[in-house]
């Protein structure tokens, strides 16, 4: 898979994300897999927005695509926090899945999501390892050594992702986060309790969304 960015273009098929991402041909198949079980398993289970299963290739699984380009091509170890359908993290594992030793742990703490997990790295043939338990709980030695990259999507403002992240963030560990229009607020608001060192860069799929890099987030005690 191709590990520089895509151009934006339509990224409304698998046929178009596979292009515009550079995505092999056995990645393309995983990802098809992984998207029918999604839409499949999404009658029963609240995976995504119903609202959003026509545009699923665009909205789940090209947004979560673009973070493969911030991701150092030595990264081996990635921790996905909040799961829930695996964007990103499902989508990452397939992407990472040719590289040795690449292995993506999900954390999520629903049991019906993380059990949806186990069965999509299992059909997709990614590489992944689910957690089914609170980000609080888990520490470096359920990750088998310190992440290379942490990513999530959707888990919570930035000041609460940072309490649940951060301690993994740094010594070159850099979090990779999918925020909304209101990612400058949110910098804004966790500057009063952290030392934050970030990047902002839009979205490959929405110009209201953006990918925050975090190099290092250090906590502050207020004045
Ligand atoms: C809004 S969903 C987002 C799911 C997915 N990342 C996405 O963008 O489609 C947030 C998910 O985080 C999980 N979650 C919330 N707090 C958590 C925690 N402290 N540890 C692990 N998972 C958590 C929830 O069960 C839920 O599935």
């Amino acid at each position: 898979m191709r590990e520089q960015g895509p151009a934006a273009g339509d990224l409304a098929t698998g046929e178009a994300v596979a292009r515009a991402f550079g995505v092999s041909r056995e990645s393309r198949e995983r990802l098809e897999r992984f998207v029918a079980l999604v839409e499949r398993w999404n009658r029963s289970v609240n995976l995504i927005g119903p609202a959003t299963v026509p545009d699923i290739w665009a909205r789940h699984v090209a947004d979560s695509l673009q973070l493969l380009r911030y991701t150092p091509s030595t990264a081996r170890i990635i921790l996905d926090v909040g799961s829930g359908g695996g964007f990103p993290g499902i989508v990452l594992a397939i992407a990472v899945a040719e590289r040795p030793g690449a292995m993506v742990h999900l954390v999520e703490s629903n049991r019906k999501k993380a059990a949806f997990l186990r069965e999509a790295a299992r059909v997709a043939g990614a590489p992944a390892t689910v957690h089914a338990r609170r980000i609080e709980d888990i520490g470096l030695e359920d990750l088998g050594g310190r992440p290379d990259v942490v990513s999530a999507r959707a888990l919570a403002p930035l000041p609460k992702l940072l309490e649940l992240t951060a301690r993994f963030i740094g010594n070159g560990t850099i979090g990779l986060f999918l925020k909304g229009q209101h990612v400058d607020n949110e910098l804004t608001d966790a500057a009063i309790s952290w030392s934050i060192d970030a990047q902002t860069h839009p979205s490959v799929t929405g110009p209201s969304g953006s990918v925050l890099i975090v190099r290092e987030a250090i906590g502050v005690q207020p004045d």
